[in-house]
């Protein structure tokens, strides 16, 4: 099974490296920067709950061709860079390639759909976690469980199943989602109770745990939208997804640096309008209240538009 991994940042790295270590035959397509180049001369760096270093030989592409035959494309550039990466590519694989995404937020899927009509796909989500900490070298600090939702196609399903079973052999927890939407809600729950919070806080997800103050935004930022899931035909238990959020922040990513931390440390574009801006926009849609979404969203907006003129 050839595997190519589109965006070699934390994720990508984290699952490219895993499968490379498990002899997968598996490539990172990325566009030319001093990070890519260093995995392409010195190998990836992973380091472990150990924090026990692995040095992976792994080659990073800028350029994808059909005749290079991938049967499996996972998607792991941010939800707003989908377009850009993936519009140019259009030509670039056989119909029967099966496209995977496990990014956050809503719509990375619907996105795929339009731009490969013809090819199958499946959602899934990324309980792990990692950040790149240097050029060529990332933290694996998350160790939650993966989804990924199943595929209509008989051979793209026998595929996926593949692939999972690829994920699990090389420690990546995966299991096969029964009902993609609940899966792609229960995750979002997740990034709404951490990334924003964290990237205003500058801390990692579990210390937002820390005060009665953080907890109780948490809890209001998803109770918030657990009604609008529920309006749009998501069943939820409100106070049960709030626990899990708890719980996770405790147990499987409190030491991972969310990915949107990451992009306000670096001043890059967030996923903002993916995650806390998508369930503000639904609320409105839909007659739902989202005060806190609406106000987290406004200020992640106001810090990404002035980078440049931030005071130290
Ligand atoms: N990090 C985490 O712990 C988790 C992240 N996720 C999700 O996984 C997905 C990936 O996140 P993460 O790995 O953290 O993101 P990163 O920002 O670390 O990596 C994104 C990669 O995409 C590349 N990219 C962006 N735009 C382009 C472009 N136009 N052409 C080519 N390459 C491009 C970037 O390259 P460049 O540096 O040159 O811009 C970068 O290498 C996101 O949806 C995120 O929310 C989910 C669970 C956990
Ligand atoms: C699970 C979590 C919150 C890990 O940090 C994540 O999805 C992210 O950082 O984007």
């Amino acid at each position: 099974m050839k595997i190519l991994v589109i965006g070699a940042g934390a994720m990508g790295c984290l699952f490219a490296g895993r499968l490379k270590a498990q002899q997968a035959d598996v490539l990172l397509y990325n566009r030319y920067n001093t990070h890519v180049e260093q995995i392409n001369q010195s190998g990836l760096v992973i380091v472990e709950r150990d924090d026990k270093e692995t040095t992976i030989p792994l080659k990073v592409v800028q350029a994808v061709a059909k005749e290079d035959g991938y049967d499996v494309v996972l998607v792991l550039v941010k939800a707003h860079a989908n377009k850009a990466v993936l519009e140019p590519m259009r030509e670039s694989f056989s119909p029967d390639a099966l496209f995977i995404t496990m990014q956050n937020g809503l719509g990375n899927l619907e996105t795929i759909k339009e731009l490969f009509p013809n090819n199958p796909s499946a959602a899934g989500t990324m309980g792990c976690g990692a950040s790149v900490e240097s050029d060529g070298r990332i933290l694996h600090r998350g160790w939650g469980k993966n989804y990924i939702g199943p595929v209509e196609e008989t051979a793209a399903q026998e595929k996926l199943l593949d692939f999972i079973a690829l994920l699990n052999r090389s420690g990546l927890q995966t299991d096969v989602a029964e009902d993609v939407q609940t899966v792609i809600w229960n995750k979002l729950f997740v990034n709404l109770a951490y990334n924003s919070l964290t990237a205003l806080t500058r801390l990692r997800n579990g210390d937002i745990l820390n005060t009665d103050e953080g907890q109780d935004l948490l809890r209001n930022v998803v109770r918030e939208a657990a009604q609008v899931a529920e309006r749009i035909g998501v069943t939820v238990d409100a106070e049960q997804t709030i626990a899990n959020c708890l719980r996770m922040g405790r147990e499987d990513i409190g030491a991972n640096k969310s990915s949107m931390l990451m992009d306000v440390l670096h001043k890059r574009k967030t996923e903002i309008d993916a995650i806390n801006g998508a369930v503000a926009k639904l609320g409105k849609r839909h007659g739902v209240e989202t005060p806190y979404n609406d106000l987290i969203t406004g200020i992640i907006k106001v810090i990404e538009a002035n980078y440049d003129l931030q005071v130290d």
